[in-house]
């Protein structure tokens, strides 16, 4: 029989993820121990509560409610606490005390991931964080690796479960928006406040993490644009689908000339956007995530899979646990931060993509022609337009006919749209703007 030598694990966290995490931790320990070449104990969960209930049937006696002296004796810290506090101290008490942490916190990682990143290198130590974004799909190894030769153009893709899952049961079930979130936080996919779902806060991190590591730079939360899909209603579902589109909630990294200085500089960006029913990002279905990743070199990659839930999660963690208990076992410096570029950040009036704008109108001649001006006064190109839906407004006391119109556009930048959009609805023949949409995909 193998004698390993033993690598003590802490675990800060026993909720969704954590608990999945010491299941399959207690439930393959002899695999755990071949494939990284020493046991991997764990030396306890540490809760808030010793009597919340849990996803999975575990040993009484690993928990407690003190997470300090848990750390003391770990080599290998987990934190899947969530929120930034007490979660920054304990990692970096961790990571001072000379262990490696292994977090899912996006939230952390893009408040405070510089401090963290910076406290871990003065010691040598590693911090892994492979779940923290697009749950079980590996994508931050990609980009820190598997990339580093390459030059990353490019990242769209779908990071949050929550609002997709949410999305696609108003799109193919037409649920509402309520008891599609209700059913999200049951399956354990929202965080703690899903307000950092439906607002977009946690894709907003995810998106600085993924475009920080793209562009070998720091991308500061603060300047990653964020729309949330709290404004997006059943009929605006609707409206996209008999239009042929999908309504996902998207985040999109790329690199931009700054149309005002022609310098080079990074755009990061999240919001609601409309998919073609074509495109491979429409058949992302529930909770799933894809992103796409548009390299120099590689081209087009995409990563597809499961972007939140316990047992999907966990297997993020445990790959990143196995990895720095090898560490342990095998030494070696491990991964630096790599951030040496300095690309400024461009705001959103910078990008250049294609909308969907849509109006109400008052359904009299001339009414096209002059919503047509505006646009080609701005310079924005029209695709195409397509009249909707027929109502009626009451117009100083009289009933007065409506209807609705969808001008669908060429590739514009935004400060010119926007410019547009505020003009339109300045126009008398406008009743109001309905929406505005970016289109977003070939
Ligand atoms: N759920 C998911 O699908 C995913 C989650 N993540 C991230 O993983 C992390 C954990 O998420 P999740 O498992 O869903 O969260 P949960 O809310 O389900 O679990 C949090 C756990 O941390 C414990 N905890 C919270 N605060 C403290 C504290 N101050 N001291 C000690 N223990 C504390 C809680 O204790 P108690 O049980 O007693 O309340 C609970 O066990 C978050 O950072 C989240 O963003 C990342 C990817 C996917
Ligand atoms: N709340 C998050 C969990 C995973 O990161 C999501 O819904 O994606
Ligand atoms: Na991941």
């Amino acid at each position: 029989m193998i004698e390993y030598r033993n690598v003590r694990v802490a675990l800060l966290g026993g909720g969704t993820v954590g608990a999945q995490v010491a299941r399959l931790l207690l439930e393959h320990q002899e695999e755990f121990a071949s494939r990284v070449g020493a046991s991997l104990e764990l030396t306890g969960i540490a809760v808030r509560n010793l009597d919340s209930p849990r996803s999975a049937d575990l040993p009484k006696e690993l928990f407690t409610t003190d997470a300090e002296s848990l750390i003391l004796g770990a080599d290998i810290v987990i934190e899947v606490m969530g929120g930034l506090e007490p979660a920054r101290s304990y990692i970096l008490q961790a990571i001072n005390s000379g262990a490696d942490v292994v977090t899912a916190n996006k939230a952390l990682l893009a408040t405070h991931g510089t401090e963290l990143f910076e406290a871990a290198e003065r010691v040598g130590a590693q911090l892994y964080f492979e779940a923290a974004v697009a749950g079980a799909i590996p994508i931050i190894r990609p980009l820190r690796e598997s990339l580093a030769g390459d030059r990353v153009k490019r990242i769209m893709g779908i990071v949050n479960g929550t609002t997709n899952y949410i999305l696609d049961k108003m799109d193919v079930e037409g649920s509402t928006f309520d008891d599609a979130l209700a059913v999200a936080t049951e399956l354990g996919y929202a965080e703690a406040d899903p307000t950092a779902d439906v607002d977009a806060f946690d894709a907003a991190q995810k998106a600085s993490i993924l475009a920080s590591l793209a562009f070998h730079t720091t991308i500061p939360l603060e300047s990653v644009h964020r729309e949330g899909i709290r404004e997006i209603s059943g009929k605006t579902v609707e409206l996209a689908k008999k239009a042929g589109y999908v309504v996902k909630l998207l985040a999109v990294c790329e690199r931009l000339t700054d149309p005002a200085t022609g310098e080079e500089g990074v755009s990061a960006r999240v919001y609601p956007a409309l998919i073609s029913r074509e495109h491979p990002l429409a058949a992302v279905h529930k909770a799933n995530n894809a992103v796409f990743v548009e390299a120099e070199a590689a081209g087009s990659l995409m990563f597809y899979g499961a972007g939140a839930g316990g047992p999907e999660t966990a297997s993020a963690i445990l790959g990143d646990l196995v990895s720095a208990a090898r560490r342990h076992v095998i030494g070696g410096p491990g991964l630096g931060a790599s951030t040496h570029a300095n690309l400024p950040v461009l705001p959103i009036s910078a990008i250049t993509t294609r909308y969907h704008v849509t109006l109400s109108v008052f359904d009299r001649p001339g009414v096209l022609a002059s919503v047509a001006e505006e646009f080609a006064k701005h310079g924005v190109s029209v695709e195409l337009v397509e009249q909707g839906t027929f109502g009626s407004e009451a117009v100083s006391g009289e009933a007065a006919p409506t209807a609705t119109l969808v001008i669908g556009t060429h590739a514009a930048l935004e400060s010119d749209l926007a410019a547009t959009v505020s003009a339109l609805a300045q126009l008398d023949a406008v009743s109001s703007v309905v929406s505005v949409l970016r289109v977003e995909g070939a």
